[in-house]
């Protein structure tokens, strides 16, 4: 039998940002790619990213945690999905506070009393083999993406997982489906990107739309809102705390310039929890 079989999970999004919870901490299982792939299903259980929660790597945190795209990929990072597990963990222990691990690093997580998150995504990483991409462009901040010229330059940051940001008159008139598609495969991305457009509405203001690599286009993306205010002080656009502004809503970011940490806070929905039957679990047909 599925080793994930009638194992709980918890749906929740973060602005429309779709996520499913599985909290293994209990009975660690590794989740196969194919079993993501299977479980996101449009008529199974769809979501964007799964948080799969174990039992903790190191002292003072509640988790280590790993996330799947819905195709089955995994990443190091994943704001919408952090603020999720930050807010059910914070409901089941009455504490606000709670740190975890992933691959990128630890997430310190704060429920605040107007029940939004704030969550501490660490320090953007900058240089061109953090990103990665497939050679030295000079500066990150500022790199034609060859075959895209007309977009104008990309700025590339890390929060974990790769970003390319692309700054434009009007992020609404970008056809994202078609661009972000062809780029997120682009080969200056050897681990694939996510693509962001962005346009600056007002002086601390930025409309985003994203293609999300492993997951395609998505109502809200943490990371790439934090990728974005990044990517708008670096290219002088912006100051260091902005609102964005994603189809799904509002995420306030900072990035601090005392240890150029970036500070995410936006809210959480809690939508139904279940269990997962061996019938969820097959692949598809
Ligand atoms: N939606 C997530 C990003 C998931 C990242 C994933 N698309 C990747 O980097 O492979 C967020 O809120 O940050």
């Amino acid at each position: 039998m599925n080793p994930l079989a009638h194992r709980p999970f918890v749906k929740m999004n973060g602005l429309g940002n779709e996520i499913l919870v599985l909290d293994l901490r209990s009975d660690p299982v590794e989740v196969p790619a194919a079993a993501a792939r299977a479980l996101a299903r449009p008529a199974i259980l769809p979501f964007d990213q799964a948080m799969v929660l174990y039992p903790p790597r190191r002292e003072g945190t509640a988790a280590f945690v790993r996330i799947l795209n819905s195709d089955g990929s995994f990443s190091a990072a994943c704001g919408n999905g952090t603020r999720c597990i930050a807010a059910l963990e914070a409901e089941a222990t009455g504490n606000p506070h709670v740190v975890f691990e992933s691959e990128a690093g630890l997430l310190d997580c704060r429920l605040r009393p107007d029940g939004r998150v704030e969550v501490d995504m660490g320090a953007p990483r900058l240089g061109w083999a953090e990103i990665p991409l497939a050679r030295d462009v000079g500066d990150t901040a500022c790199v034609v993406v060859p075959g895209y010229e007309a977009l104008g330059p990309a700025c590339f940051v890390s929060m974990g997982n790769p970003h390319a940001v692309f700054f434009v008159p009007d992020a609404d008139a970008v056809d994202v489906e078609r661009l972000g598609a062809a780029l997120e495969r682009h080969p200056l991305f050897p681990e694939r990107a996510n693509i962001s457009f962005a346009s600056l509405t007002a002086p601390d203001k930025i409309l985003l739309h994203v293609w999300e690599r492993g997951a395609g286009r998505t109502r809200a993306c943490g990371t790439a809102a934090c990728a974005t205010g990044v990517a708008a002080v670096r290219t002088g656009r912006a100051g260091r705390a902005v609102t964005v502004t994603l189809p799904g809503g509002d995420l306030e970011i900072r990035w601090r310039a005392e240890d150029s940490h970036v500070l995410m806070t936006g809210p959480v929905e809690h939508e139904f929890s279940g269990t997962l039957t061996p019938a969820m679990l097959e692949e598809a047909a």
